[in-house]
């Protein structure tokens, strides 16, 4: 089975969606730490509008698990992680006007330059993963760009049911079969939550899955009795 990485980011979205200082995602990383998870992953965004730079900071120096810093493929912010020195660094696609990651990495199109990125990163011992889409070609130019590691995006399949979820399970399983033949790990992330996770773990060689938005809904709803009950002493 997978390990799990949690994303913290939209813990910092509710810090923004009104500037104040809580919640702090680093109190939330601590308690996922504590809770048995084996990564924190955060995503800094060219606009902020999650995570910041003080956020990634402080996680880098407080955590015991290993700190997967995604980031897209800039100048700023591939000196900011040569600053942080995360445990890994997973690139990533961003488009400002988007909702959330859309889709993987342009490889084709980006390919001097994402192999320029992996081996300054990687030069400096930080391993880098490419955020691709399930498919073979993506698979062998990851692996022509030198990375170490691929991260699957699994968007389409936690968005589709029946047949065609099915069918994006396949591509998943592919993907990853061919991952292995070039020695790359395979990570698999976006969109999964409590009912499809499970089918993507089981994948033979999968090895981390990233999970954020499924599990900081959830706590949300697990964690609303218990605050409305210490509020509730509070006030009366
Ligand atoms: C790269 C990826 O799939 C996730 O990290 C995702 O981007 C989370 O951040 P957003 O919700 O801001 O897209
Ligand atoms: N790389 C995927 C990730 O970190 C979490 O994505 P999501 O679960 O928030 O969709």
């Amino acid at each position: 089975m997978a390990t799990l990485g949690v994303n913290i980011d939209h813990v910092a979205t509710l810090r923004q969606q009104r500037g104040t200082k809580y919640p702090d995602p680093i109190d939330a990383a601590i308690l996922v730490q504590n809770a048995g998870a084996d990564q924190i992953t955060v995503h800094l965004r060219e606009d902020r509008r999650h995570i910041q730079d003080r956020d990634v900071k402080l996680l880098k120096q407080i955590l015991q698990i290993p700190l997967n810093l995604e980031i897209g493929n800039t100048k700023e912010m591939i000196d900011f992680a040569l600053t942080i020195r995360p445990n890994m660094v997973t690139l990533v696609p961003e488009k400002r006007e988007e909702r959330t990651t859309e889709g993987g990495l342009n490889l084709n199109q980006g390919f001097d330059s994402l192999k320029n990125t992996t081996k300054i990163l990687q030069d400096n011992g930080i391993p880098v993963s490419l955020f691709v889409e399930p498919n073979l070609e993506d698979i062998e130019l990851s692996m022509k760009i030198g990375a170490k590691m691929v991260e699957l995006h699994t968007g389409r399949y936690a968005e589709q049911d029946g047949n065609l979820a099915d069918e994006e399970f396949e591509r998943i399983c592919k993907a990853t079969k061919q991952a292995h033949k070039f020695d790359l790990i395979v990570h698999s992330g976006h969109g999964l939550h409590y009912r499809n996770a499970k089918r993507i773990a089981k994948i033979e060689g999968m090895c981390d899955l990233n999970i954020g938005h499924s599990i900081i809904s959830y706590a949300v709803l697990v964690g609303l009795e218990r605050a409305v009950q210490e509020m509730k002493a509070i006030v009366s």
